[in-house]
């Protein structure tokens, strides 16, 4: 089985690449690089996935690599996924994440293959939910607050199309917020992580600089993540959208306490105003008993052990670059 992966250098790229090495030694991985990826994500498997290069934008780029690869299967996790930076590039988050979507379909309605393929929506698509609107289920109105929202709306009904008018084997799902080691820096938990090593190691003055720290959120570990991933692609049905998340739910403040908590100095904190947004969503609480009756999926890293994990990936990080 050919397995491609679009965005294979990102956090959830890197650790799905990982999880199929290790648990399907049969399916054969290539991913989808630009020619400027930095790969620090992959080092540890570049002998044993086969890169290809291309770009979301460049249809041509697509069509060779569907009609080299012939992949059976395809995990789309390519995206501009910052909500921040889409409210200042907001044409170049529609252009990436709907027309590079598009494009991906494309490539593979002129190879003529027929592969199952995973596209990774989200949860930002329903917006500001109120609060007799939680748990979120896959039929709550969508309410785009962010043009990254309104790319993943683009992304997410582009997907249905293309499987309601040619019948690609489209299977979307709405992730809600997963993160672990390798997580970008600019996202709330890692971006106060990589601030609390940086404290601890002098490198940085106390505060923390944080933006609205009210938002609630469920957390779901990448390692988790990933497997519910393969396992959509087992026994998803096309078509179909799945809502995927942690089921512990806290706000962003409680995430910043737990990182004191584990911090080996005393650690304040700071509002910055630049970090907070023209609108925000401040309530996402996942309803995710359609995944779980399709695949028994159920999450089995605790947030804690996620957290723990992803300010060592961040202390790490700042001792090998000042060796
Ligand atoms: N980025 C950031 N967010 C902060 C900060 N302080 C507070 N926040 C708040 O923390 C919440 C989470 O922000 P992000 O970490 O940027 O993530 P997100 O907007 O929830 O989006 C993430 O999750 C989506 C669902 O899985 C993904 O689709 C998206 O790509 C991204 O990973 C938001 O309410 C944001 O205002 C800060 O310093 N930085």
């Amino acid at each position: 089985m050919r397995v491609l992966i679009t965005g294979i250098t990102g956090m959830v790229g890197s650790h799905l690449a990982e999880y199929i090495l290790e648990n399907h030694p049969e399916a054969e991985v290539y991913g989808m690089v630009r020619w400027r990826s930095p790969l620090d994500n992959i080092q540890g498997i570049l002998e044993k996935v086969t890169l290809v290069n291309g770009d979301l934008r460049d249809l041509n780029s697509l069509i060779k690599i569907m009609t080299d690869i012939k992949p059976d299967r395809i995990f789309h996790l390519a995206a501009q996924s910052y909500v921040t930076v889409s409210f200042d590039q907001p044409a170049d988050t529609l252009e990436t994440n709907v027309i590079g979507t598009t494009n991906l379909m494309d490539a593979v309605r002129w190879a003529k293959i027929d592969p199952r393929i995973h596209i990774c929506s989200s949860s930002e698509v329903y917006g500001q939910v109120k609060e007799d609107e939680v748990p979120i289920t896959e039929h709550n109105p969508l309410r785009p607050a962010s043009p990254y929202a309104v790319s993943k709306v683009g992304e997410d009904m582009i997907s249905l199309q293309y499987f309601l008018s040619y019948g690609i084997k489209t299977i979307r799902t709405r992730m809600f917020t997963h993160t672990g080691p390798r997580r970008g820096d600019v996202f709330a938990e890692s971006t106060f992580a990589k601030q609390v090593a940086e404290i601890e190691a002098g490198l940085k003055p106390n505060p923390v600089k944080v933006g609205n720290l009210d938002s609630v959120r469920t957390i779901a570990d990448v390692r988790d993540a990933v497997r519910a991933y393969w396992l959509l692609l087992e026994h998803g049905e096309p078509g179909e959208v799945y809502n995927i998340g942690g089921e512990e739910t806290m706000t962003v403040g409680d995430i910043l306490d737990i990182y004191k908590d584990m911090a080996t100095c005393e650690i304040k904190h700071e509002v910055d105003p630049a970090r907070l947004r023209p609108s925000d969503v401040t309530l996402q609480i996942p309803d995710i008993s359609k995944f779980q009756e399709v695949t028994g999926w159920k999450a089995k890293i605790p947030p804690r052990k996620t957290f723990e994990d992803l300010l060592n990936y961040h202390r790490h990080l700042i001792k090998k670059q000042s060796v």
